[in-house]
């Protein structure tokens, strides 16, 4: 067979991995299998493929190659993990691939971010929003505005999920939206490097990574076992296939790419995370929340702690991002340079004025001023009323009222 005769030479090497830069990093996850595989294994796995008639789902030119022998102790290759613990519990036909799915289930009436319709929440009988709807789409970055405890974290929470809404819907783009939560807490570890912060960002890929690794020593090591061999190549087939679900292979040049972007140098790559500025930490938040390609990105009090350079290259850098976005800053030179729209939300009720803040100012003050107008009209008619009321009372009592003002007095 032709695939097994190619084992001998091109051993358990995978395309998707072979063009990564991981393989010149300081702590490298995989690097081009450069050691044939030994001819013992060859013929073991010859040997099942021939008398299982198993089905030939490893794709031996293409597999992938993870050499154990130089892998740092970034990955974690315990040789006495129980072996079971190796197998998913998914089945090949099972696996979500999702992120190469495009088509997802669920009824969307959006075609981007999210909208809150009719949201009612109290706190121990206290209302805090009353009816709330409004919407944010791709390209559209809305400020939520309004005084100390007026609901805007709560609205936060609840796109989010982490808060129940006592009524209302929030309408989402896909079931399994992705949103990413920008805070004045950045969450990165000052124990890691630049890059290793970055890798942080795909969890995912990097326990397919480290699974696979994981397997492949196992492989290596169930030579005597020809029934343990057939199923770790099962599990090494069904993770290859995660692994191309999860675009394992694009992990490093999209690092290598937002690196330069949030202004960081090749040679920052190696250097720990403690050795940069709060605002440095930051971009490297950020960055991270962006390699995970955010289908919303929620961001709360972002510049506080940061200083006005950051911020104003935190503007610039947003401003280019055309993912949705809901910011809530007491910055008000902040939201004036982002936002598309402003939610404004006082004693429970949300309006929503489209612009930036200075727009919002002014269409406050219009909508004010409209208010007032519309009181001041209302104050005449009842001031009105009262007169006529007060004419015809005394024309009555006097028996000079006509009969269609008895009817008026009769009726009010
Ligand atoms: N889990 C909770 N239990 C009880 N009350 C809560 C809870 N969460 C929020 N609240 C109350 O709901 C109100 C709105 O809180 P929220 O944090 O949403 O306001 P905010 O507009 O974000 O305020 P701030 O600008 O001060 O952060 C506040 O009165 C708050 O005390």
């Amino acid at each position: 067979m032709e695939i097994t005769t190619n084992l001998r030479h091109t051993n358990l090497r995978s395309s998707f991995l072979t063009t990564t830069t991981l393989t010149n990093h300081r702590k490298p996850y995989f690097r081009p299998f450069t050691r044939p595989i030994s001819t013992t294994l060859t013929n073991c796995i010859n040997k099942h493929l021939h008398t299982h008639h198993h089905p030939i789902r490893l794709n031996v030119t293409n597999a992938i190659a993870i050499d154990t022998q130089t892998t740092t102790t970034s990955i974690d290759t315990d040789d006495t993990d129980d072996i079971e613990s190796l197998f998913s519990n998914t089945s090949p036909e099972t696996v979500d691939f999702r992120r190469s799915n495009n088509k997802h289930s669920g009824a969307s009436t959006i075609s981007s971010g999210v909208r809150l319709e009719n949201i009612s929440k109290s706190y121990k009988g206290v209302t805090v929003l009353k009816d709330v709807s409004w919407e944010v789409k791709k390209g559209e970055k809305v400020g939520l505005v309004g005084v100390n405890g007026a609901g805007k974290t709560t609205q936060l929470r609840i796109i989010s999920g982490a808060e129940e809404p006592d009524s209302g819907n929030v309408i989402k783009v896909k079931p399994n939206m992705r949103i990413s939560f920008l805070s004045q807490e950045f969450e990165v570890s000052e124990s890691r490097t630049v890059r290793e912060e970055f890798l942080d960002a795909f969890k995912e890929e990097m326990e397919v990574a480290k699974r696979l690794e994981k397997v492949q020593k196992a492989i290596e090591g169930s030579v005597e076992d020809l029934e343990l061999m057939g199923r770790l190549l099962d599990e090494f087939d069904l993770l290859q296939r995660r692994a191309q679900a999860v675009n394992l292979d694009v992990v490093d040049v999209k690092i290598s790419k937002l690196m330069p972007e949030l202004g960081f140098s090749v040679e920052d790559s190696d250097r720990l995370v403690a050795s940069f500025s709060g605002g440095w930490q930051m971009r490297m938040s950020l960055g991270k929340i962006l390699l995970q390609d955010p289908d919303l990105l929620l961001l709360d009090e972002p510049t506080n702690h940061l200083d006005l350079d950051t911020i104003e290259w935190l503007e610039g850098y947003l401003n280019k991002q055309d993912v949705p976005m809901v910011i809530i800053s007491h910055d008000r030179a902040f939201l004036d340079q982002l936002c598309t729209k402003i939610v404004e939300t006082d004693m429970g009720v949300s309006r929503t004025f489209i612009g930036n803040y200075s727009d919002y100012i002014i269409g406050k003050a219009s909508w004010i001023e409209a208010q007032f107008t519309a009181w001041e009209k209302q104050q005449k008619e009842i001031e009105h009323t009262r007169g006529l009321i007060s004419r015809l009372s005394a024309g009555a009592n006097s028996g000079r009222a006509s009969t269609a003002e008895k009817v008026f007095l009769f009726l009010f």
